[in-house]
């Protein structure tokens, strides 16, 4: 499916914290958004699955407005993946997953052997199957955040919306679970803070600063040194590895510290 955003600017408490977001995100596309704290990532994130009007502006899907949509059509349509994994309640891990079945039964009727099919590729595909029987507030963190994706999975929207998937996953973990997402064929946003795994496993890297979106394209033409050096107020270089030739940046603290960037024009790369 294919989402559109255009000129969406959204409120947070009393301040504009998007302006004017224009980005169209072509069907079946992994795009990676990425941006220091506070730039709009997660906030962008909601206007796809939220089901609220921006206060300007408004985001499609395949051309029909999201805000248009009734909650379990558009469960049904975008499955999500929080940074945040519920241990309130005294569910099981199997529990937690069947959750995102939930849009695509009528209401109060019992869950399918269909849903229990999807339940167990989605356990077995997020490496939690051998979790089923936990409880979920006896987990640690990298294994609810493995459930989550498992949840997301069985939801199975055509787009799917990672917020920070790799949050306390081992490397081997996050490799899988880029791995698993990008082999989806879904249309896939995920808010990313590794630059490098984004770049990797990527079609297209979004940059927001300060609620703008400020390049848009292919990670080679969008993560330059110089437009992450500005945007995270750090010093970046790209290495080539040695024998594959794959790219990779490093990072240096500006030292001192101090918040400010040597320009602050806004660039767009295609
Ligand atoms: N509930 C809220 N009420 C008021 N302002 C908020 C609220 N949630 C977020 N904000 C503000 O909105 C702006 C964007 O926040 P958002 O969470 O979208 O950023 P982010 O890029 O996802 O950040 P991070 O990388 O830290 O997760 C920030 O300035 C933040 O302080």
């Amino acid at each position: 499916m294919t989402i559109a955003f255009h000129g969406v600017d959204v409120a947070r408490g009393n301040r504009t914290v998007l302006h004017g977001v224009d980005l169209t995100i072509g069907i079946g596309r992994i795009v990676g958004l990425v941006g220091p704290n506070g730039s709009g990532k997660s906030t962008l994130l909601r206007t796809l699955f939220s089901g609220r009007r921006p206060l300007r502006g408004h985001v499609t899907v395949d051309g029909a407005d999201v805000a248009g949509f009734a909650p379990r059509a558009l469960a049904r349509t975008v499955s999500v993946m929080l940074q945040d994994a519920p241990s309130e309640f005294d569910l099981t891990v199997r529990e937690t997953v069947l959750v995102g079945r939930a849009p695509h039964r009528p209401p109060f009727t019992r869950d399918s052997p269909d849903d229990h099919r999807i339940v167990d590729e989605s356990l077995r595909a997020a490496d939690v199957a051998d979790l089923g029987d936990r409880l979920m507030r006896q987990l640690s963190g990298g294994q609810r955040q493995r459930v989550m994706l498992a949840r997301a999975l069985a939801q199975d929207g055509e787009i799917l919306i990672l917020d920070e998937p790799t949050n306390h996953l081992d490397i081997a973990h996050q490799l899988d679970l880029m791995r698993v997402v990008s082999g989806l064929g879904k249309t896939v946003v995920a808010a990313l803070h590794d630059l490098n795994i984004a770049a990797s496993f990527c079609d297209d890297i979004a940059v927001l600063d300060e609620g703008r979106l400020v390049a848009f394209g292919a990670a080679d033409t969008v993560l330059t040194p110089e437009l992450v050096s500005d945007v995270f107020r750090v010093t970046a270089r790209v290495a080539r590895e040695e024998g594959t030739g794959a790219r990779a940046m490093t990072f240096h603290p500006r030292t001192p510290f101090d918040g400010t960037r040597p320009s602050a024009s806004p660039r767009r790369t295609e």
